[in-house]
């Protein structure tokens, strides 16, 4: 079985905030949870001789502490959100009274009580007394219903606003963010916890309404607990019945509690766990692939479907029980095998007060009545107080999460990106970038995060302003990594890059990123109308459809998007689904109609196929109409233009056609290719640079290469010859 291995775990930088060595055995706990996972726990040594559960409590409560702060800053958020102190007080004085009712309900009940009391031994009834404390007890009860109500008619608007305010900070937060930030799985994970996608409250709303409930409940202990003093004062075995009753719910609540603080062991420490297990993770991955939409042409035309439902098979029996997702097998591996005794005294003592009462009834027949109307009232009020406290231990526990989700959200709010920003802003003078930008790499050496290897060896060559520049080498060799860090996405790990001169991280980063347009190898589609799709090439101008449309007939696409039906408004993917009831089309419904969507659909103005597929080099040419909305000659804002393999997946006629328009809207702009091709482009270039293995092997022009008889001539004549 794979285990990893020494290589992997180099790998890791254990320098960084937040990691730790899962080799270094004093500071990490390592448990085989199965067969398939491995857990690794941070060991707190400063902790680690208090009980497990009072060091649990210790922490979250210490937790709680620590998040105060956090949790003064969101009031304070919420403060700003326009009227919403007015639904709060509202909502907060609805809970209040909410929770004075169990107390009154119980006082009148106590008056039941004293009334049967006097029946019993006078023989007599006030009757008037008894319409009006019952109608009372009535009357408590539909007030608790008007309040519930009022309660959720004041909670959705609430909900609302704090839910809209927070949704755009977490859009905030995830669109800022920069490449190596959000490619870290640490950030990522932190960002899952801060923003929970699948809860339908948000985490904000949650915790306001858990403080709330957590003061509410408190008052509805300690109201009950006086009242319930105060009636049995003059019970006989009140206050035995009542411990006994006590007692038996204090233990199911402590037990319940318990299993509480178990989930919440998962919270309240540093901890991540992984797996190895070859046959899990192949499990996992073909589960992905038969999911994902992407792989179907593959899996139909490949005839592979046999293979991977064998293979699932297989990898699944070996598995058995442990083939499971971390919770789940986790779950499973911490529940108690034995019941505890506190489950097993439990029972009995749930029959204690009704024993104690049958002895007492025996002994004095005559205040039967009395003490079963007392028995029924101490009972269920120990019930309902043993329920209340148990609500207040859930509230803490729950509180104390939301509290730690708060803070995490705050920090996700405050994190800063790895790149930094520089102070300079770039360029002087605008009309200077007309004319391009001056690239220099001095001795730059890069590696991607997380890599061991060298993507670029100190690589040194210099761009005059308005250059045409042309990289070549095979694949891996480099060369869109020289573009990335141009537009700073990583900065170098050694050397220094020059723009005009200037060290690029003393440029703002903004006014370096406008000043350039980009067109990636790897380039994406937004879940977006076309439209879109290009307007972002040039947020600025993003309402000017002329220049949107200029864009995408510079970009070869203005022909195909006329076409379509939607024309610029088509959505390439549409980011929302449509709902259907469960009923299979084609089946019978209940009264024997058979299932038809189609009329609803028309309707409706739904589609049977949610996205619209285009071909490789329309997609391209979308992209690239994306790029050309900010690189015209004419355009002041842009001094350099970094393209990609532009034409990886076009046409042999609109990659002649693509060439040209670059040649003549570049003007005196600087611009760099990477590319694969040896033509026309690398013979009008000023400078090539071929690369190989993260090194420039050679730099010059077509001529100066040729001459020299090196790798680019070799293949340069290979193609030649091809052609002959
Ligand atoms: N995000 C990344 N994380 C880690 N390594 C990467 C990443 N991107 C690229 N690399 C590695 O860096 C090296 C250089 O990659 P680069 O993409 O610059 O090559 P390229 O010359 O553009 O290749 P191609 O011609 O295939 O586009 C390669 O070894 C590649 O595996």
């Amino acid at each position: 079985m794979y285990r990893g291995g020494p290589r992997h775990r180099r790998g890791i930088d254990t320098h960084r905030k937040g990691k730790f060595d899962p080799n270094d055995e004093k500071q990490v706990k390592h448990t085989k949870i199965g067969k398939v996972w491995e857990l690794f726990e941070e060991r707190q040594p400063e902790l680690a001789k208090v009980p497990f559960s009072t060091r649990l409590n210790l922490e979250r409560y210490l937790g709680i502490y620590d998040s105060l702060p956090y949790v003064w800053r969101m009031l304070k958020d919420i403060g700003s959100i326009r009227a919403c102190w007015l639904y709060l007080a509202l909502y907060v004085v609805v809970q209040l009274a909410l929770s004075l009712i169990p107390a009154v309900q119980l006082w009148y009940s106590g008056q039941l009580l004293e009334i049967v009391g006097t029946a019993v031994e006078h023989r007599t009834v006030d009757k008037l007394l008894l319409l009006r404390v019952a109608s009372s007890r009535v009357a408590c009860s539909i007030a608790d219903l008007i309040l519930q109500h009022l309660s959720k008619i004041i909670s959705r608007p609430l909900n609302a606003r704090i839910k809209r305010y927070y949704t755009v900070h977490m859009f905030h937060v995830l669109a800022r963010l920069d490449v190596p930030t959000y490619d870290d799985p640490l950030v990522q994970r932190q960002l899952e916890q801060a923003f929970p996608t699948n809860s339908r409250q948000s985490v904000i709303w949650r915790t306001v309404v858990g403080v709330i409930h957590m003061g509410s409940t408190t008052i509805m202990l300690v109201s009950q607990l006086s009242v319930l003093l105060n009636v049995l004062r003059n019970q006989r075995d009140g206050p035995l019945l009542a411990f006994l009753s006590f007692s038996h719910s204090f233990i199911s609540s402590n037990q319940d509690t318990h299993t509480l603080f178990t989930r919440g062991k998962t919270w309240s420490t540093v901890w991540a766990a992984t797996t190895h297990n070859a046959d899990f993770i192949k499990l996992s991955g073909l589960r992905k692939a038969v999911a994902d939409a992407s792989h179907r042409k593959e899996i139909v035309a490949g005839n592979m479907w046999q293979y991977m439902v064998a293979e699932y098979t297989r990898c699944i029996t070996a598995l058995g029980e442990d083939a499971a997702e971390f919770f789940d097998v986790y779950e499973m591996f911490n529940q108690q095998k034995f019941p505890s005794f506190t489950s097993i005294i439990r029972r009995p003592l749930q029959e204690l007060p009704h024993v104690v009462f049958t002895l007492r009834a025996v002994q004095y027949p005559a205040s039967i009545p009395v003490s079963l109307a007392s028995l029924n009232l101490i009972t269920s009020s120990a019930s309902s107080f043993s329920h209340t406290l148990l609500r207040l231990f859930e509230q803490t526990g729950s509180i104390s999460d939301n509290f730690a989700t708060i803070r995490k959200m705050y920090d996700a709010i405050n994190l800063p990106n790895r790149i930094p920003d520089g102070i300079t802003p770039y360029p002087e003078n605008l009309q200077s970038l007309k004319s391009g930008m001056s690239v220099e790499f001095r001795n730059v050496s890069f590696k991607y995060p997380e890599s061991n290897s060298y993507a670029l060896r100190n690589v040194s060559f210099k761009l005059f302003k308005g250059q045409l520049c042309v990289i070549l080498g095979q694949n891996g060799s480099g060369k869109s990594t020289v573009l990335k860090l141009i537009a700073r996405l990583y900065d170098p790990l050694e050397g220094q890059i020059l723009i005009d001169g200037q060290d690029i991280k003393k440029l703002k980063l903004a006014d370096l990123r406008r000043a350039i347009a980009i067109l990636f190898q790897d380039y994406t589609h937004f879940p977006l109308s076309i439209k879109d799709n290009i307007a972002l090439g040039d947020p600025g101008h993003a309402d000017d459809t002329e220049r949107i449309t200029q864009a995408a007939s510079l970009g070869g696409a203005s022909e195909f998007i006329e076409r379509l039906e939607d024309r610029y408004d088509t959505y390439l993917e549409r980011p929302v689904r449509d709902y259907y009831s469960g009923l299979p089309e084609g089946t019978m419904d209940l009264f024997g109609r058979a299932v038809n969507f189609g009329k609803i659909r028309g309707m409706g103005g739904m589609k049977s196929n949610q996205s619209m597929t285009l071909s490789g080099g329309q997609m391209q040419r979308i992209a690239l109409s994306r790029t050309f909305m900010r690189s015209s000659a004419s355009e002041p804002s842009v001094g350099l233009l970094l393209f990609d393999e532009p034409s990886a997946s076009l046409d042999p006629t609109a990659e002649h056609d693509l060439f040209e328009r670059l040649r003549l809207l570049r003007g005196e702009k600087t611009m760099i290719f990477s590319s694969h091709r040896f033509g026309n482009l690398t013979r009008n270039a000023d400078v090539i640079l071929y690369m190989h293995d993260s090194v420039i092997v050679e730099e010059g022009s077509h001529e100066d290469l040729l001459k020299a008889r090196g790798e680019y001539a070799r293949i340069w004549n290979l193609q030649a010859q091809a052609f002959l």
